[in-house]
C-alpha cells in the first residue's frame, strides 16, 4: 500500500499512514491514539476499541456517528478516565492528552477537574443525570461549589443566570427536576454542563429523547454557546441532521475504530468507505435523501468474535482477498478526508 510508514505501536496491525499519523500530530485541544479497550465480561472478552484514532481542535466540533456498539460511548467514557478498571482493560500504548496532559496520568484531584470543569458531559436521557431529590440550583450550585470554589450564596446566583442562559426563567432555580419538561431538563443538563466554561463539551445523543422542535431549540442553544465561548464539541449522534447543522468534522466508527474522517461538509456528501455510504443511504436509493442514519445490511460486527482484516468485510457488497486478512489504514483522498478502506482509499 501506498505512503505506509513503519508500525507505530507495538501492535502491528496499527499501521499508519504518513498522511494520517502528520495528522494525528498535529496541533489539538484533545488528542486520541490508538486507543485499545477490552470488557471482560462472565462469558467473554468484548473487544469493544480497536484502536481508534481522533482529534478535536480548539473551537471545532466534531461529529461521531456509528451503529450501535461501534464504542462511541466507550471512546467517550474513556475521554474522561470514567471506565471501571476492573472491567475495562485500556490496553498499553492507548493514548488521550487533553491540552497537552495523558488523562491516564492524571492524579484524583487533575481528573476532578477534568470532569465537569474542563470537560462535561450532556447525557442522553436528562432524567437519569439529574437528581431528583435535590433542588436543580443545588444541582448546577454544586458543579459551581466543588469547581469554582463558589461559596452558596454566589452559586445559587449564577445557577439562576445559566438557567436564564438557556432560556429558562431564572427564579426556578428553586423547582426539583420533576417539575420541568423533558426538553427543559436538557437544558437545565446543559446548563449543569456548561457551568464551568468547559473547554471541550461531550454529548451524547443529547436530544435523542426529545420532540423535534425542542430539539431545535436545544441544538441553536448549543450552536450559540460554541461560537460565543470557543467550546469544542463532541457530538456523538445517530442524527445526520444535527451532524450537518452543528458539526465541522465528522468521524464515522465501525468495531471500535474510526473507518473515515474528514470535513462534515465531504463525508456527507461524498462517503468513501461502503459502510458510511450505507450509513448515510447514499448507495442508490428511490426514497430520496436520508435525514437518519439508514440500516445496512448484514449483522454489527460481534465485538467478541471480531472477523480477521476490515472488520466490516461480512457485510460488504465490495469485499475483495485483500479485505478478508489486511486492516486497511487511514488512506487520505484528498482535502482532509480520509478512509480505511482498500477499494475507496485512492486518490
Ligand atoms: N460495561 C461493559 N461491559 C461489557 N461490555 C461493554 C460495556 N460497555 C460497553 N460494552 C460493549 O462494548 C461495545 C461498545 O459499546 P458502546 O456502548 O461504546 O457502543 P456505542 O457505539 O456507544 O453504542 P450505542 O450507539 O448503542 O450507544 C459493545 O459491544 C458493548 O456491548
Amino acid at each position: 500500500m501506498e505512503n505506509q510508514t513503519a508500525p507505530v505501536s507495538a501492535q502491528d496491525e496499527f499501521v499508519k499512514t504518513r498522511e494520517w499519523q502528520e495528522l494525528m500530530e498535529s496541533d489539538a485541544l484533545l488528542k486520541v491514539t490508538d486507543l485499545q479497550v477490552h470488557f471482560q465480561t462472565e462469558r467473554a472478552l468484548i473487544k469493544a476499541l480497536n484502536g481508534v484514532d481522533l482529534l478535536i481542535r480548539k473551537g471545532e466540533s466534531l461529529g461521531l456517528v456509528g451503529e450501535t456498539g461501534a464504542g462511541k460511548t466507550t471512546t467517550a467514557l474513556s475521554i474522561l478516565n470514567l471506565l471501571r478498571r476492573d472491567i475495562a482493560d485500556t490496553k498499553d500504548g492507548s493514548s488521550i492528552v487533553f491540552d497537552g496532559k495523558s488523562v491516564f496520568d492524571m492524579s484524583e484531584k487533575e481528573l476532578r477537574t477534568l470532569r465537569g470543569g474542563k470537560v462535561s458531559m450532556v447525557f442522553q436521557n436528562p432524567l437519569t443525570a439529574l437528581n431528583p431529590v435535590f433542588t436543580v440550583g443545588e444541582q448546577i450550585g454544586m458543579v459551581l461549589r466543588v469547581h469554582q470554589k463558589m461559596n452558596d450564596k454566589d452559586a445559587l446566583k449564577r445557577a439562576g443566570e445559566l438557567l436564564e442562559m438557556v432560556g429558562i426563567a431564572g427564579s426556578r432555580i428553586k423547582d426539583y427536576p420533576s417539575q420541568f419538561s423533558g426538553g427543559m431538563r436538557q437544558r437545565v443538563g446543559i446548563a449543569a454542563a456548561l457551568a464551568c466554561n468547559p473547554q471541550l463539551l461531550i454529548a451524547d445523543e443529547p436530544t435523542t429523547a426529545l420532540d423535534v422542535t425542542i430539539q431545535a431549540q436545544i441544538l441553536e442553544l448549543m450552536r450559540g454557546l460554541q461560537t460565543k465561548y470557543d467550546t469544542s464539541l463532541l457530538m456523538i449522534t445517530h442524527n445526520l441532521g444535527i451532524i450537518s447543522e452543528l458539526c465541522q468534522q465528522l468521524a464515522v466508527m465501525y468495531a471500535g475504530r474510526i473507518i473515515e474522517y474528514g470535513s462534515a461538509k465531504d463525508v456527507l456528501a461524498s462517503p468513501r468507505h461502503p459502510y458510511t455510504q450505507g450509513l448515510l443511504g447514499a448507495l442508490p436509493s428511490l426514497e430520496g435523501p436520508r435525514h437518519r442514519l439508514t440500516a445496512i445490511p448484514g449483522v454489527i460486527a460481534d465485538a467478541s468474535n471480531l472477523p480477521d482484516g476490515c472488520a466490516f468485510h461480512p457485510r460488504c457488497a465490495q469485499c475483495c482477498e485483500e479485505c478478508k486478512t489486511r486492516q486497511p489504514s487511514m488512506m487520505h483522498v484528498g482535502n482532509g478526508h480520509f478512509v480505511a478502506c482498500f477499494n475507496h482509499g485512492k486518490e
